[in-house]
């Protein structure tokens, strides 16, 4: 680890101790391969923490939100259990920084993901069941000003998730097909189709699953696998209520809280 990589990591805990966001970055990490070195910096500090590993998200699977970030190639961080958020309840206010909110397809594996190269028969064997799945994101990075070295190093710029609750087989959708639209109080606010996910949300996981293998931190029995935004990812503020829905997956929903007064 380098002292630029804990400098970066320093200022990244720092925006989420302050609830203020930070300068990029990227001017303290050379390529991705230590962008990716700062999150695991910051993960393994979590865990010390005590705080649990529950997955992970993949980020920028979409042209959509690869347009909307100025980002173009997917990338991956980590699902802890206290950034699970129960179907219907409300995000406090805070609890994300810069939040924007996305639908996709989340995973739950019943086996590990360990070869070397996967196919999507091992992604499918693996997977116990789908879910439809509202992820918050935010960013740590002061007006969400992020390339894919600031983006990764901020754990792919994960807040927190929400999971509906009726699993789905997957030889009861099709994920690919899946059309998808969130609607804050009724009005449509971002749409989109599983196609728009690297072609198919399992050829999202099956990226994830070769990529974790290589890094020697594969996918395992248990983990949910959020595999990207379906369409354009959403601004979202204090009293907005979002609902997202995923043909053959149901619905999901969420609600941000009002800001405190002081
Ligand atoms: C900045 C985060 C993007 C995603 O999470 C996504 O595209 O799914």
């Amino acid at each position: 680890m380098t002292d630029r990589q804990q400098a970066a990591a320093s200022r990244l805990l720092e925006a989420y101790a302050s609830g203020r966001p930070c300068e990029p970055v990227r001017d303290l990490i050379d390529g991705v391969d230590s962008a990716y070195a700062v999150q695991h910096l910051l993960t393994e500090r979590w865990l010390a923490d005590g705080r649990r590993l529950t997955g992970r998200k993949i980020g920028l699977t979409s042209r959509a939100v690869q347009r909307q970030l100025g980002v173009d190639s997917p990338d991956f961080g980590v699902l802890l259990a206290d950034m699970a958020v129960p179907d219907g309840e409300e995000i406090p206010a805070g609890a994300v920084l810069q939040p924007r909110a996305e639908a996709e397809v989340a995973l739950v594996l019943e086996r590990d993901l360990t070869h070397g190269r996967h196919t999507v028969a091992d992604v499918i064997r693996a997977t116990a069941f789908a879910l439809p799945a509202i992820e918050v994101v935010g960013s740590r990075i002061r007006d969400w000003d992020i390339t894919l070295a600031d983006t990764v190093a901020d754990n792919a710029s994960a807040g927190m998730y929400v999971l509906g609750t009726r699993p789905v087989l997957l030889r009861d959708v099709d994920l690919r097909m899946a059309g998808m639209v969130i609607e804050r109080r009724g009005e449509q606010v971002s749409t989109g189709v599983g196609a728009a996910c690297l072609g198919h949300p399992l050829h999202a996981a099956v990226w994830l699953a070769d990529t974790l293998a290589r890094l020697g931190t594969p996918l395992r029995a248990g983990d949910t696998v959020l595999t990207g935004a379906l369409g354009p990812v959403v601004p979202v503020k204090p009293g907005d209520v979002l609902e997202a829905r995923i043909d053959g997956l149901g619905d999901v929903r969420t609600a941000f809280a009002h800001e405190e007064e002081s």
